[in-house]
């Protein structure tokens, strides 16, 4: 459950990552300190960031660089990768295309999804079932946000496994059934800049993406770091920056693991307003269960939080799919 903080805090997992295959990494000091830290910025906010990832610096910015230099390109350049529910909701869309809570957002993107083999997940994963598209140029586009991911997905898994043990459970509480096959989505976003050319500026729609919670685990922002326009909403209802702080991710909880805490964990939600007259881009990373996986409270999160269960067993491939079928204009 949020409360009413006013900042979101920095926590270094490097401890946390030093001990991730040591079956007693529990008992470690240093590890003991880092799920402290996790559980209570879980608790408080939803949202924190994190230092001593591990992710080379050099990595996190040219995968930035890539992505301005994308949505630099021409329209119809960019509309060769253009998405629709025939590429299973992979590829660009244009400003304007995504709709949250019935309202166009002032973003372009590129999503991306977990590869399905075909026929996995049946009827389930049908809609998502296809190839990401790649922009062409350059030609190592694709390869370098391929290895980008696996250390975003390989990062995830041990914060998790810090989350896992903040919640009182073995750090391997979310293996198996729940994230032992995780799928992943990742979106390359640009946010224009605001521009009073016209003089009609602050038109109808300023928002770059209006206020929503992530649907999965766990949400790395990888953020351009000259501008501020990632907002989170505290428990009364003010809305908090989450400034970038060079070498960090943001971190935030998603739906399903509001569910796996029952409601321990809230998943914030947050909004972004690029007011800059710059352009800015964000790579959002997203940790998610199994695709078919059954979600529910954890019986030692329902132990903790009062005996009784709170939310509602939700399937995580329909809870994206009715997501994904619904954020687009058509
Ligand atoms: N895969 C994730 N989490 N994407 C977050 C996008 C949020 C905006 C979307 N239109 C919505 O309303 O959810
Ligand atoms: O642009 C950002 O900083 C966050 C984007 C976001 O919240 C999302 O894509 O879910
Ligand atoms: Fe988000």
């Amino acid at each position: 459950m949020a409360t009413d903080f006013k900042s979101i805090p920095v926590i270094d997992i490097s401890p946390l990552l030093a001990k991730f295959d040591d079956p007693n990494m529990a008992e470690d000091l240093g590890v003991c300190e880092v799920v402290k830290k996790l559980g209570q910025a879980c608790r408080e906010a939803g949202f924190f960031y994190v230092k001593g990832h591990s992710i080379p610096d050099s990595l996190i910015r040219e995968v930035r660089n890539i992505t301005h230099q994308f949505f630099y390109l021409p329209c119809e350049e960019k509309l060769k990768i253009k998405m629709s529910a025939a590429t299973a909701y992979r590829g660009y869309q244009e400003v304007g295309e995504n709709i949250t809570k019935g309202v166009p957002d002032r973003h372009e993107a590129i999503d991306c999804y977990r590869e399905l083999k075909h026929g996995m997940y049946g009827d389930l994963g049908k809609p998502m079932e296809g190839s990401n598209l790649w922009p062409a140029n350059p030609p190592n586009f694709k390869l370098l946000m391929e290895e980008y991911i696996d250390m975003c997905a390989d990062l995830s898994r041990k914060i998790m496994q810090g989350i896992a043990l903040a919640l009182g459970g073995s750090s391997n509480e979310f293996e198996g059934d729940i994230a032992g096959d995780p799928f992943w989505v990742m979106r390359l976003i640009g946010y224009p800049e605001i521009s009073n050319a016209d003089g009609h500026d602050k038109a109808e729609n300023d928002i770059g993406c209006g206020a929503h919670t992530d649907y999965g685990l766990l949400t790395l922002v990888n953020q351009d770091d000259d501008i501020t326009a990632l907002q989170v909403r505290n428990h009364s209802g003010e809305w908090i920056w989450a400034p970038p702080i060079p070498g960090t991710f943001v971190c935030n909880i998603g739906d399903m693991l509001k569910i796996l805490s029952n409601g321990l964990y809230e998943s914030t939600l947050h909004r972004v307003v690029n007011n800059s007259p710059k352009y800015r881009v964000c790579i959002a990373y997203f940790y998610e269960p199994n695709f078919d996986a059954a979600i529910e409270p954890l019986d030692i999160c329902i132990k903790r939080t009062g005996g009784s269960k709170k939310l509602e067993r939700a399937v995580y491939g329909e809870h994206l799919v009715g997501k994904v079928t619904t954020n687009f204009k058509y």
